[in-house]
């Protein structure tokens, strides 16, 4: 410290903190050690394997998406029996056959071909003989979420074999009913289920789309939502107050825009808490604080993100860089393309958030009509133009995470 900085030091000392003592300097060859230091803890010797790998493979040129190598392992699983190690997943048999067919229409729109179509309508309807609502295997019970998962599979089989028109919408409605908690929440399953902000949003959706909304189902929904976001800006599961988290936020931030009530929460805070969500260094998002980025999030923040934007007309996380570490760093080039993140093996569920995430951050979003009449059919997702070379994929519908027109086909037929 030199002499004028030491005088500086004490007028700061002595006038300003009103300290008696004289301050000292010592000259020391030693390095000095900061003492501010990171907490070491699992998760951050993870993060920096993390950053490590992703470094390297965003050092290197922008990847492009491999349409050929991902479509093959899509068709694979229509075609073919799922390994024995699947059985881990015998209650999510309606999320598989959604990912795998979301996954092959966001690529393309003719992908899904009449012999496919007709195997996902028979599968999923043996998760229901009565037409609705829809379990998520064979002789199980019916869940909300298998019914959100099943339902938009459907929508993805255009009418196949009068596939919509055979759903039984009546029993879905009062089903949904059944469902319904005094404090505005819906739980998942009939007799017992778990109650939190994944019911409202899965029934919210079911309901639009088929067009069974009516006041008496969402009654008390609004204040639900309202009450799960936290002092973090981000949404938590349940009525608790517990931790923000990205998942979660998308089912909050979908459930408003289908009841067009978004403007009635903190939207500041929300965007604040989203742009927090994008690492500098690996360039994707997170779902919570102190995590670690997954490909998955690239749908959960980015979809509530692009709902955000449609909103407000303001981007909250950086697409560009989100586009990086989708297509640099989520490609596997072994079984499953899509995956969370290097070092991890690709798998269904992450092909299709991490792809619907991918055609997020090269497109914009806005709502057609004037801004009180927000109808969730309504926002459009717009091909950006600054891409030097697009992946070619269906526009997406955030709020529902399904190809636009699919959407908008879909809720025309019940209208
Ligand atoms: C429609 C519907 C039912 C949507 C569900 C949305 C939802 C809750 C998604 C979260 C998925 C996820 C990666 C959880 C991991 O939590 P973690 O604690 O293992 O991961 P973290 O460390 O990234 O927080
Ligand atoms: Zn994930």
């Amino acid at each position: 410290m030199g002499a004028k900085n030491l005088a500086r030091a004490n007028y700061i000392s002595s006038e300003l903190l009103g300290r008696k003592r004289e301050t000292v300097e010592i000259v020391t060859e030693e390095p000095i050690e900061n003492i501010m230091k990171e907490v070491e803890t699992d998760t951050t010797i993870d993060r920096h394997e993390v950053m490590d790998m992703c470094e390297e493979l965003l050092n290197e040129p922008l990847h492009a998406l491999d349409h050929d190598y991902a479509l093959k392992g899509l068709k694979f699983a229509f075609d073919s029996n799922m390994p024995p190690q699947m059985v881990a997943l015998d209650a999510s048999q309606a999320w598989m056959v959604y990912w795998i067919a979301n996954s092959m229409q966001v690529f393309n729109e003719t992908t899904i071909d009449e012999e496919n179509k007709r195997k996902m309508v028979e599968k999923l309807f043996l998760m229901s003989e009565d037409k609705g609502p829809f379990s998520g295997g064979e002789g199980q019970l019916p869940h909300i979420a298998s019914t959100y998962a099943a339902v938009n599979a459907l929508a993805l089989c255009d009418n196949f074999d009068n596939c919509w028109d055979q759903l039984d919408r009546k029993a879905i409605y009062k089903w949904l009913l059944s469902l319904k908690q005094t404090d505005g929440g819906f739980t998942t399953c009939n007799p017992v289920g778990e109650r939190d902000i994944r019911g409202v949003y899965c029934a919210l959706s079911v309901a639009s789309l088929l067009n069974i909304m009516t006041d008496e189902l969402i009654e008390g929904v609004l204040e639900y939502l309202q009450k799960c976001q936290t002092f973090e800006g981000g949404f938590g599961a349940t009525l608790l107050q517990d931790e923000a988290h990205g998942g979660y936020t998308f089912c909050a931030v979908a459930s408003l825009c289908i009841l067009n009530k978004l403007h009635t929460i903190n939207v500041e805070k929300l965007m604040e808490w989203c742009s927090a969500r994008q690492y500098n260094e690996e360039m994707g998002l997170c779902g919570r604080g102190n995590k670690l980025v997954d490909g998955c999030y690239s749908f959960w923040v980015g979809s509530t993100a692009a709902m955000i934007e449609a909103t407000t007309g303001v981007e909250c996380i950086n697409k560009q860089a989100l586009r990086k570490y989708i297509l640099n760093c989520c490609q596997s080039t072994t079984g499953i393309s899509l995956r969370d993140k290097p070092g991890k093996n690709g798998d269904f569920y992450h092909t299709n958030y991490v792809l619907m995430g991918l055609a997020i951050t090269e497109s914009t979003f806005k709502y057609k009509m004037e801004p009180n009449k927000k109808s969730p059919f309504d926002l459009v997702s717009i091909p950006s133009t600054t891409e030097d070379k697009p992946s070619d994929l269906s526009s997406i519908n955030p709020i529902y995470g399904l190809p636009s027109d699919v959407v908008r086909k879909f809720h025309k037929h019940f209208v």
